[in-house]
């Protein structure tokens, strides 16, 4: 039998993940012991209720609502507590104790990214992340260590299991919104405020994190432009079913050369979407993830797989205490966050997409050419119209509109598309705009 020294493990949280970690910790520390070459003692559990239920069966004696304590003995730290404080403030305590560290929260990372990291940094600790984007899906070590070499020019994918599940609901069962995001809350899928997942908070917390990975450029939360799915309706996600799309919040960042300067710069971007139901996005069903990257040397890469869940999510967290556990035995620095190439964010208005603008008209005579003379006037190229019927859904008051527009359009400049659309909703043959969807993929 090997000897192995210990290495002390301590975790904050035991909710949905941090139970599952706890559970697949204990059940397989031989196993790990011989992955590491050393033995990784769970030395406790802080928590904020010690009679909460937990998903795991697990040694009562383990948990403590003592957070500190439990830190200053640790040589590794699990942080998956969730929300910024204490969350912040215990991991660079950890940090400062001389421990390394492992979080799955991507709202501390994209918010107090620099901070830990710097901190981090100082004192010659590691910070993992692997859980914080796309739950179990290995992406923030293919960006960080396996690509590093390239040139990564795009990420488009869907990272948000929540709303994926939501928005797949609509689109196979015609599922209602409210149903289907208390499905998902039940399954452990959302955060603790659900609107951080519906209002896609979350999904720019893992675009800012993949964005400044990817190209070597602090991207801030703020300078990501954030669309949530609450506008989407079962008529739009129906309507788009009827035009061969299927509607998912995607996370789009990319590389590109801003209109205004002719310079390089970056874009980060979370919006809801038309994906074309022959692209590979639109079988990422339920809560899944899927993130396409494109490198310059290794072409297009597709990551996928479960975006979120506990014992999914334990894997990526266990994944990376593994890689603490053999730096802690081995020793050696640890890998920095490279941000030396300090793009420009562009904001959105200099992005040209493609898009889908659906109009509920009253149907009568030029109708059509007033539409499409707005468009026109704003110098936005159409490139397909569909009319169909929407249902005399009636108007109180007046005779109700029954025709629906669908235009799609060439590449468009955003603020020519915005101009376009508050033209349209002042024309008198337009009752009102159903939605505005970018496509996507093309
Ligand atoms: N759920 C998922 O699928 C995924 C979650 N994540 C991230 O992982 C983290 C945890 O998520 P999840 O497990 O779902 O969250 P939960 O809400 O299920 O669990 C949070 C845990 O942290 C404990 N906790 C919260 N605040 C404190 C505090 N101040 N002091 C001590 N303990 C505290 C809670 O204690 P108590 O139980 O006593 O209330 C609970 O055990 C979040 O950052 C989340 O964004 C990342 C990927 C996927
Ligand atoms: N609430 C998040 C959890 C994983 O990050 C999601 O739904 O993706
Ligand atoms: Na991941």
């Amino acid at each position: 039998m090997i000897e192995y020294r210990n290495v002390r493990v301590a975790l904050l949280g035991g909710g949905t993940v941090g139970a599952q970690v706890a559970r697949l910790l204990l059940e397989h520390k031989e196993e790990f012991a011989s992955r590491v070459g050393a033995s990784l003692e769970l030395t406790g559990i802080a928590v904020r209720n010690l009679d909460a239920a937990r998903s795991a069966d697990l040694p009562k004696e383990l948990f403590t609502t003592d957070a500190e304590s439990l830190i200053l003995g640790a040589d590794i730290v699990i942080e998956v507590m969730g929300g910024l404080e204490p969350a912040r403030s215990y991991i660079l305590q950890a940090i400062n104790s001389g421990a390394d560290v492992v979080t799955a929260n991507k709202a501390l990372l994209a918010t107090h990214g620099t901070e830990l990291f710097e901190a981090a940094e100082r004192v010659g600790a590691q910070l993992y992340f692997e859980a914080a984007v796309a739950g179990a899906i290995p992406i923030i070590r293919p960006l960080r260590e396996s690509l590093a070499g390239d040139r990564v020019k795009r990420i488009m994918g869907i990272v948000n299991g929540t709303t994926n599940y939501i928005l797949d609901k609509m689109d196979t069962e015609g599922a209602s919104f409210d149903d289907a995001l208390a499905v998902a809350t039940e399954l452990g899928y959302a955060e603790a405020d659900p609107t951080a997942d519906v209002d896609a908070f979350d999904a720019a917390q893992k675009a800012s994190i993949l964005a400044s990975l990817a190209f070597h450029t602090t991207i801030p939360l703020e300078s990501v432009h954030r669309e949530g799915i609450r506008a989407i309706s079962g008529k739009t996600v129906e309507l788009a079913k009827k035009a061969g799309y299927v509607v998912k919040l995607l996370a789009v960042c990319e590389r590109l050369t801003d209109p205004a300067t002719g310079e390089e710069g970056v874009s980060a971007r979370v919006y809801p979407a038309l994906i074309s139901r022959e692209h590979p996005l639109a079988a990422v069903h339920k809560a899944n993830n899927a993130v396409f990257v494109e490198a310059e040397a290794a072409g297009s890469l597709m990551f996928y797989g479960a975006g979120a869940g506990g014992p999914e999510t334990a894997s990526a967290v266990l994944g990376d205490l593994v890689s603490a556990a053999r730096r802690h035995v081995i020793g050696g620095p640890g890998l920095g966050a490279s941000t030396h190439a300090n793009l420009p964010v562009l904001p959105i208005s200099a992005i040209t997409t493609r898009y889908h603008v659906t109009l509920l008209v009253f149907d009568r005579p030029g109708v059509l050419a007033s539409v499409a003379e707005e468009f026109a006037k704003h110098g936005v190229s159409v490139e397909l119209v569909e009319q169909g019927t929407f249902g005399s859904e009636a108007v109180s008051g007046e005779a109700a509109p029954t025709a629906t527009l669908v235009i799609g359009t060439h590449a468009a400049l955003e603020s020519d598309l915005a101009a376009t659309v508050s033209a349209l909703a002042q024309l008198d043959a337009v009752s009102s705009v159903v939605s505005v969807l970018r496509v996507e993929g093309a």
